[in-house]
């Protein structure tokens, strides 16, 4: 696997008290306790072992504290700690409950403040969304708990070795030095086990790509019919073994550098251990002072050991924390040409009045990738439908992902009544604007839902979206399906049947005219819809928007039979009345009456006007539509008719 040099962890005083103020920010009560218990079980040790020695003493008729008092603290020290450990463990399940709901707010706040699709299509990004959310999960309550081990262990170290100091300060020194190179090495493997998990994440993301393959429905039919499922088993594994040889290379490193350091650590305590029997037997201490040293010696050498391992998953938490806390941050602005922060505040975009405009619009996906667009200049004006024609490639979904700011022009500009997008409040542009995407989502959601993500007024507005599902050809055939509009359309997951979902409010079998709920509520199982049947589910949730300025139509009709395609598209020319609208399509018979036709090709415009103007000039377009034209014909029949 080849190495990527990594960054040390930036900043680690301020990811540090990043990740402790989130801590507290999150869970303060916990905290508190985790504070308490900390000195408690920092201090408990040395009492314990003070009444030992005072108890032993005692029992050696030496001088010393009354037997009633040392054996109260030792009854009061174990109960105390029983009862902190419990309560530190409650304390430590609540803070994670906490921590994970305030980070995952956090994240997918910052994920959704991002506009464009760049930067998801980035693998480097893919990989720091995976490391974030894995370091929202843990990393602040590990560096926390690391933070006060710390304090916890200074504590029984320091009151440890202040109480040796008296009794021998050679043992005194001896103790905490054994554990000095455990913690530099810790700290170093920490951090390479930050790094390899930096360097395995594609491989997994990888592998988990491969998982949720060969368990998604829609890829089984495939997998079925070409016989796939070895074929991605096989590099699943692949994937997973790669990432666990780098994963095995570090363990290695840590069984040898722990082992050796196991081995150090048992020598000084045995030297430790000799000096101090060694002096009592000599006569120059008591056999209490002898559980002293022994409560010592097992005491600074478990603190510093869990010290040792939690520094070294601090350190690895802290360079995980670091994309966490990347990905919170309100994003940069995207790269491509238009105005920068420093140009002001964005404004919110207005009513469509000069239109929508691209200005010498070059654009590639990638420096290394060849023009998509090259110089194309086009403008949309309001109550006007503009056609967009092209060959597979051409490039036209791409210029609507440019209109709907999704990504910055390579070069020029695009435009919203003659202000630049990168100057305006995305989302104000895009609530202006209706969409039907060529590759449309379906959600595993019910069909109320699948509708209302168009507009989430609408959300429990049944009559809306009844609206739009009747002008996109649908609404019959999703108030029959068995919870009429509250049915999901997946099999994936059953409706809760305690929740009143959206669609519980829309009649089953039709429901009533008004909408309300009819009968008995049905299974709660889903039904899957044709490919026909989503398009006209996607349409209807462009359609929800029936106040946008601007509607784009993104082969919105390619999977409809041609009676429902005529209906649809003479739906769509009533409800675009007054506005702007968009209509890319390969079936030219659908583009026929808009008012201008742009004919894309190589990422130029070179072709424009209506169709009796494009037939008349005889070039691309002509050419197109009468090859169409031509399917249609029977064999005696002229095609020139066509047009
Ligand atoms: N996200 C992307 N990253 C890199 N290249 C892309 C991306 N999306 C599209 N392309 C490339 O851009 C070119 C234009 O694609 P686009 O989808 O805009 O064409 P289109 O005209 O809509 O084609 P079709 O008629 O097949 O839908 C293609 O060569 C395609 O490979």
């Amino acid at each position: 696997m080849r190495r990527r040099t990594t960054e040390q962890p930036s900043g680690f005083w301020s990811l540090l008290l990043r990740a402790c103020a989130l801590y507290v920010r999150a869970a303060p009560v916990s905290a508190l306790v985790r504070v308490a218990t900390t000195l408690l079980s920092g201090v408990a040790p040395i009492a314990t072992a003070w009444a030992t020695k005072s108890v032993l003493d005692r029992l050696g008729r030496h001088a010393g504290p009354p037997l009633w008092l040392a054996v109260g603290v030792l009854a009061t020290v174990g109960g105390v700690l029983a009862v902190a450990q419990e309560l530190s463990r409650y304390s430590d399940r609540e803070a994670d409950r906490r921590i994970t709901l305030h980070t995952q707010s956090a994240l997918f706040t910052g994920i959704g403040a991002r506009q464009g699709l760049a930067e998801l299509e980035d693998p480097g990004h893919q990989d720091r969304l995976r490391l974030a959310q894995q370091a929202s999960q843990s990393s602040p309550q590990l560096i926390v708990g690391a933070v006060l081990t710390v304090v916890q262990s200074a504590l029984t170290v320091g009151t440890f070795v202040t109480a040796l100091c008296a009794f021998s300060p050679r043992i005194a020194l001896l103790v905490p030095a054994a554990a000095l190179p455990a913690l530099f090495a810790q700290i170093r493997l920490g951090r390479r086990r930050g790094e390899m998990a930096e360097l395995t994440t594609p491989l997994l993301r990888r592998q988990v790509f491969y998982v949720t393959l060969m368990t998604d429905l829609r890829a089984a039919k495939e997998i079925r019919l070409y016989g796939l499922g070895g074929f991605f088993r096989d590099r699943m594994l692949r994937d997973l073994c790669g990432a666990q040889e780098g994963n095995r290379a570090v363990d290695r490193t840590v069984l040898r550098v722990d082992g050796s350091l196991g081995l150090l650590s048992a020598g000084v305590s045995a030297a430790a251990l000799f000096l101090a029997v060694h002096r009592i037997d000599s006569g120059h201490g008591s056999v209490g002072e002898l559980a002293v040293v022994t409560g010592a010696l097992a005491g600074v050498q478990l603190s510093i050991a869990s010290l040792v391992s939690l520094l070294g998953g601090m350190s690895q938490a802290l360079m995980l924390f670091r994309h966490y806390t990347d990905l919170v941050r309100p994003p940069a602005a995207p790269p491509g040409p238009g105005p920068t922060a420093d140009d002001g505040p964005a404004g919110e975009a207005g009513p469509l009045v000069e239109g929508a405009a691209l200005r010498g619009v070059w654009f590639r996906y990638h420096p290394d990738h060849d023009w998509v667009l090259r110089g194309v200049d086009l403008t949309i004006r309001p109550g006007e439908s503009v056609a967009l024609v092209g060959l597979n490639g051409a490039g036209k979904s791409t210029l609507v992902k440019l209109l709907l700011g999704l990504y910055r022009p390579t070069r020029g500009s695009v435009t919203w009544n003659g202000t630049d997008l990168a100057r305006l409040d995305l989302p104000s542009v895009r609530r202006r604007i209706g969409a039907v995407f060529q590759d449309f989502m379906t959600y595993d959601m019910s069909a109320a839902d699948n509708i209302a993500v168009g507009d989430l007024s609408a959300l429990h507005d049944l009559p809306r979206l009844r609206d739009a599902a009747a002008r996109a050809g649908i609404d019959g055939g999703l108030a029959a399906l068995p919870d009429g509009y509250a049915t999901y359309l997946s099999r994936m997951h059953v409706r809760n049947p305690g929740a009143r979902a959206t669609g519980g409010r829309v009649g089953r079998r039709g429901g009533g005219p008004d909408g309300a709920p009819k009968g008995a509520p049905g299974s709660g199982t889903g039904v899957l819809l044709s490919g026909g049947q989503w398009q006209r589910v996607a349409l209807a949730r462009a359609l929800l928007r029936d106040d946008a300025d601007l509607l784009i139509l993104d082969e919105p009709s390619s999977g409809l039979d041609p009676v429902a395609e005529r209906e649809i598209h003479r739906g769509l020319r009533d409800h675009r009345r007054g506005r702007a609208g968009l209509l890319i399509s390969h079936r030219l018979s659908t583009v026929r009456d808009a008012d201008r036709i742009v004919v894309l090709e190589g990422g130029r415009i070179v072709e424009e006007g209506d169709h009796a103007a494009l037939m008349a000039r005889d070039g691309r377009y002509a050419a197109l539509f009468r090859l169409q034209a031509e399917g249609y014909q029977l064999s005696d029949d002229p095609v020139g008719s066509a047009s």
